[in-house]
């Protein structure tokens, strides 16, 4: 028999029973979907915020009644345009999500969850912040590698992918079988189209990195888009077989991988000594704890 536990029971009640949270036990699971047999209607956007050059993604399930939405790696600066995205739509937003505590920019999920001045709104209702457990950081629901994080019928699998930080994971889409085909994987900064994260502050590890990124998105199915939280170079999405040929780290033996990331000589983040403590606190750390 499966097993699995719900999350912010409250919460839960207030939508459909099967836009929710849950952990399987069992290496497997289960949801009781009420939206017909129809395979899911998934929306995706990609949206892009150019002083970080970050991106963020909006992804809904359109065949559900209530269209619930969430936002991967949301950004202050472009809270209002990607809410004003999601209001035009005509989506409930759902979940602001974060792939990792960035260092570059600060994240947009608090700032969602407390307002947004555009739409005259004080509060966006039921949005939940979500973050790894392993990140540290304040959220409204921490997950860790299996869970799996339901919108509508369509789920984000999580896989722990630390090594550009400790805290680091992936989101990927469900592989059953009402899930979208391909699978998409977004891949954070632990793997950025013929790149990756940099490994040399929070925690970070170019071994961890390295094991991370061949054991748990090199393993995914050859056609898995990928879709990192950053592009330098103009590129938007990428596959994993695309990447296992050509990346020009990641392809390498793992100690050539471990020089290259030796000796990269980046630069510190601009805004890294704002952007950490404020991200820490869900990027807001003037408000209650409680607006993360
Ligand atoms: N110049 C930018 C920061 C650029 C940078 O360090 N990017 C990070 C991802 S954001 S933590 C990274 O891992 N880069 C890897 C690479 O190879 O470029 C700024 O000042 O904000
Ligand atoms: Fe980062």
């Amino acid at each position: 028999m499966l097993r699995f536990r719900l999350f912010e029971a409250p919460f839960i009640q207030s939508f459909k029973p099967h836009t929710f949270l849950i952990r399987a036990q069992m290496g497997s699971y289960s949801t009781t979907s009420s939206s017909a047999q129809n395979s899911p209607k998934l929306v995706f956007r990609q949206l892009f915020e150019k002083e970080s050059s970050t991106y963020t993604y909006l992804l809904a399930d359109a065949s559900h009644p209530q269209k619930p939405a969430l936002l991967i790696d949301p950004v202050d600066k472009t809270a209002d345009r990607d809410l004003a995205l999601v209001k035009e739509l005509g989506l409930k937003l759902i979940y602001a999500i974060n792939t990792h505590v960035h260092a570059d920019h600060v994240t947009g999920s608090g700032l969602i969850k407390v307002g947004l001045k555009l739409l005259n709104l004080t509060k966006f209702p039921g949005v939940r912040s979500i973050i790894s457990k392993a990140s540290n950081a304040k959220a409204d629901i921490f997950v860790e590698p299996g869970d799996k994080i339901y919108f509508g019928d369509i789920f984000l699998e999580v896989r722990a992918t630390p090594g550009h930080t400790l805290g680091c994971v992936t989101y990927v889409t469900g592989d059953g079988p009402n899930q979208p085909q391909p699978r998409m994987a977004f891949t954070g900064d632990a793997l950025l189209i013929r790149g990756c994260g940099r490994t040399d502050f929070q925690g970070g590890s170019s071994d961890k990195l390295y094991d991370s990124v061949h054991s748990q998105i090199f393993k995914l199915p050859k056609d898995t888009l990928l879709y990192p939280a950053h592009d330098y170079k103009g590129f938007t999405v990428s596959t994993v077989g695309e990447e296992m040929l050509y990346n020009p780290r990641l392809s390498k033996d793992k100690e050539t991988f471990k020089n290259i990331m030796q000796n990269l000589n980046l630069s510190y983040p601009k805004m890294m000594d704002v952007a950490v403590p404020a991200n820490m606190v869900c990027g807001l750390q003037e408000t209650k704890s409680e607006a993360c």
